[in-house]
């Protein structure tokens, strides 16, 4: 497999946007700070890489579902300092709505299930792939849009999904791991001190940042939230477990938190993905409304972000006024799977494929060669009919576009109803009857 160029553009970042029209009246063909555009080359791999998810989603039975990119503001508006809701790609309309630019799908998820109330029958399993938005200062120089693929269960406790996604796009269990833990640790970590839970959705996002800052910095946060050093303290030693036995040692065996995960494992072991997973205290995930079990991929060499998070989260729809539904799911971003497959030289060849070039000899041909074009096309083959082309560009053409076949439409053939094929791959040439043409 060769490296196509696909793959760098679907990490560049959208070029520095000066303004919009330059010295000469040229209009600045980049497109806005931190978006992409998908030329046909890095189209064709972010086609084959959200085939991919659509195929697992459809091994799991999870049926698709689509949104607005554009959401009401309210939507979004948590008060738990997540950086995610601290970056909204918000604005108001024409009608002077609160509106943003969705940050994340599974609050659009929420609505519909609400807006469908009693129509929808439980469990239900919905996945969508859809473009996400941030806002940010372009200091860091990061991507302002990406496309997550969701997969979200109502009505039910999944890691599954994940692990059959890697095993389609050949990565194993030691190229990628994922680290599982649940909010429940941390409850149970400030129970042992009595923090009030109103801090608890305000402690996990900082906790997130555990990878991300110093120790210092993170009990300084910790700290700036009231908590008491001895808390604080507690907490960073409870996190910073990777062992299920260490932790019951510490919060005892008849915490929630640890007979969810014993759970959780010997599940794995029953269906066989254990050697997928490992638990790792320190994960929260940075999303407020996460309740249970909370999980996230990483690249074993440690080189990469987060491939892709999820976790449990009962308590979203009361969030937005509703009766609860229990619900779980994940999202799977387009960016760093692809700089995982281009490490382990697994991105596939996505280079231009064709079946049949139809050409004709001469112009007075062009209408036999339209018709042998559609009636080719009605047999599902992909043609590219050229015309007012010299028969050196066609095959050099041919070449380009990976042909499978050149038929070629001349004069002296098609008065006997003739036309001359020509194999690429074996340079094998014949002729055939145009209406035997298959
Ligand atoms: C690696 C990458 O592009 N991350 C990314 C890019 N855009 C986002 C936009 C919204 C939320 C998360 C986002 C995450």
């Amino acid at each position: 497999r060769f490296l196509s160029s696909a793959s760098s553009s679907m990490l560049t970042h959208g070029d520095e946007a000066s303004t919009h029209v330059d010295a000469n009246g040229v209009v600045d063909v980049n497109p806005p700070r931190g978006t992409r555009d998908f030329p046909p080359e890095d189209m064709r791999l972010r086609t084959w890489l959200f085939d991919q998810f659509r195929e697992v989603s459809r091994l799991m039975a999870f049926e698709e579902v689509d949104f607005p990119v554009l959401e009401s503001e309210a939507l979004f508006i948590r008060k738990a300092g997540e950086e995610i809701t601290q970056q909204l790609y918000n604005f108001e309309d024409k009608g002077g709505r609160r509106v943003v630019l969705r940050p994340e799908i599974t609050p659009s998820l929420a609505r519909l299930v609400i807006k469908q109330g009693k129509s929808v029958s439980l469990p239900l399993k919905w996945f969508t792939i859809g473009q996400c938005w941030r806002y940010e200062r372009m200091t860091r120089g990061r991507r302002r849009e990406h496309y997550q693929w969701n997969m979200d269960i109502f009505g039910v406790p999944k890691v599954r999904a994940i692990v059959l996604l890697f095993q389609r796009l050949g990565i194993t269990s030691s190229d990628v791991g994922i680290r599982v833990s649940s909010r429940k640790v941390l409850l149970a970590v400030l129970n042992m001190y009595s923090i009030p839970e109103h801090l608890f959705t305000q402690v996990c996002v900082i906790v997130d940042k555990f990878g991300k800052l110093t120790r210092e910095e993170i009990e300084k946060e910790l700290m700036s939230t009231g908590l008491s050093s001895e808390a604080v303290q507690g907490i960073i030693e409870v996190l910073s477990l990777k062992s299920l036995s260490k932790l019951e040692e510490v919060l005892g065996s008849g915490v929630e938190a640890v007979a969810d995960l014993k759970k959780l494992f010997s599940f794995a072991e029953q269906y066989g993905y254990a050697d997928w997973i490992c638990f790792d205290a320190s994960v929260v995930r940075g999303l407020a409304y996460y309740t249970g079990i909370v999980f996230e991929a990483f690249d074993r060499e440690g080189k990469l972000r987060a491939i892709c998070g999820g976790g449990r989260y009962d308590k979203l729809l009361s969030t937005f006024g509703s009766e609860d539904i229990p619900a779980c799911g994940f999202g799977f971003g387009d960016a760093v799977i692809v700089e995982l497959l281009k490490e382990k030289g697994l991105l596939p060849d996505m280079s231009r494929q064709i079946d049949d070039i139809v050409f004709p000899l001469d112009e007075v041909l062009e209408g036999p060669a339209s018709s042998i074009a559609s009636s080719l096309r009605k047999k599902g083959r992909a043609v590219d009919l050229v015309e007012d082309k010299r028969l050196k560009w066609v095959f050099k053409h041919a070449e380009r576009i990976n042909a499978s076949r050149l038929i070629l439409v001349g004069n002296s053939e098609w008065e006997r109803g003739m036309v001359r094929v020509k194999i690429l791959s074996t340079r094998e040439e014949y002729e055939v009857k145009a209406d035997e043409l298959d």
